[in-house]
């Protein structure tokens, strides 16, 4: 065993956590912390010590000689807009993800995590790469109908960038010479314009617009929204989670998890049929949307990607709509730890800048 990455992709009830060592994979595990589920939910800063500590006694009880462990790399999360890239986890991001200044949500915890997991162990580095927050929006998709109000990119950064170079390399072309368009379909749902390599259009998929998701209101009726927000009935905690983390299907359905409302839906559930249909309805008219974004120039793919592109039916009603587009290209799932075990490589190799947050 040598020069081990240590990939953490932490989510609200588990962490899925993986050992690579080159191209193979010598640890992955979903680690669930059933505690969390039994409705006692520390702050996301609260668990950072226990999450440290059981994803260690995993790797010890698996063989894992976490001594040789060089490179901790975790999901990043919600800090200053950055560009694409690997970064070095300092003491300022630890502030900002600590804080929650630019929003609170469980990603914040994969640089946590992986800054108390390299700093239990000697010789190991903590990173993140490509975080939620990457921004390489055209200025004019910052405005909104206000001054006060600017459009920010949050996005699944990650998983967009992965797919969209996957696809490229099946189609023996160079990402940076590609219009692509990108739907992440998973707990939350971003879809992003890909121009040449950058992403100058998304939807912002925490807490601004776009489609709803499993967990995401997206866009919402504003007047409604203020309205409730005066009613004296919701403290702003209650709203602000309304709509980043008990809207879409869990508002309608009481459950993180869109695989079961799937499975309702086949069961012959007409409530689930309808609801995931509108879901699929406004994931294409956001896709749609972004045709404009290309200004003319030929899209050369469509890319569905996310848990939710497992769903045979939920794909085709995305497919049959926009289709007309460009060809449509499906990647069932996310490959988080493949993504940050790809860049572990890349930082063991110095193959990558190692940017400076
Ligand atoms: N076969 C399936 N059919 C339908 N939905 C599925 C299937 N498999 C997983 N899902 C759903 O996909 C969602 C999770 O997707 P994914 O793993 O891409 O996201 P995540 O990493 O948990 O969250 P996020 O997308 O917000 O980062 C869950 O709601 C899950 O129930
Ligand atoms: C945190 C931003 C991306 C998401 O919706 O999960």
């Amino acid at each position: 065993m040598r020069d081990l990455v240590l990939a953490l992709n932490p989510r609200t009830y588990f962490t899925r956590v993986a050992v690579y060592q080159g191209n193979s994979t010598l640890f992955f595990k979903k680690i669930n912390h059933h505690n969390l589920e039994k409705g006692i939910n520390p702050s996301f800063n609260d668990q950072v010590e226990y999450r440290t500590s059981v994803i260690l006694k995993e790797l010890e009880e698996n063989d894992i000689e976490i001594k040789h462990i060089k490179v901790v790399i975790g999901r990043g999360g919600l800090i200053k807009p950055v560009e694409s890239g690997v970064y070095r986890v300092n003491e300022e991001m630890v502030q900002d993800l600590r804080s929650a200044e630019f929003g609170e949500d469980v990603v914040n915890l994969g640089g946590l995590l992986a800054d108390g997991i390299a700093k239990a162990i000697k010789g190991a580095h903590a990173y993140i790469a490509d975080p939620v927050v990457v921004d390489e929006l055209q200025d004019i998709a910052r405005f909104t109908g206000r001054p006060e109000f600017k459009r920010r990119s949050i996005f699944h950064a990650l998983n967009h960038k992965i797919s969209a170079r996957k696809y490229a390399k099946i189609k023996y072309a160079e990402y940076e010479d590609m219009n692509l368009i990108v739907a992440h379909l998973g707990g939350g749902i971003s879809i992003g314009a890909h121009k040449k390599g950058r992403v100058i259009d998304a939807n912002q998929a925490y807490d601004g617009d776009g489609p709803f998701s499993p967990i995401r209101s997206g866009s919402l009726p504003m007047g409604d929204v203020i309205k409730m927000c005066y009613s004296g009935k919701y403290t702003k905690e209650e709203m602000l989670k309304m709509q980043t983390g008990e809207g879409g299907l869990y508002a309608y359905f009481k459950t993180y998890s869109a695989y079961d409302v799937c499975q309702l839906r086949d069961a012959g559930d007409e409530k689930a049929e309808e609801v995931l249909s509108a879901m699929a309805y406004q994931v294409s008219k956001y896709i749609s949307s972004l045709y404009v974004c290309f200004e003319g120039e030929a899209v050369d793919g469509v890319i569905l990607t996310g848990g939710l592109a497992k769903d045979d039916k939920f794909v085709r009603e995305i497919r049959n709509r926009v289709e007309v587009i460009a060809p449509v290209y499906v990647i069932p799932g996310a490959e988080v730890l493949g993504a940050l075990s790809y860049y572990g490589q890349m930082i063991l190799r110095g193959e990558t800048e190692i940017k400076n947050y």
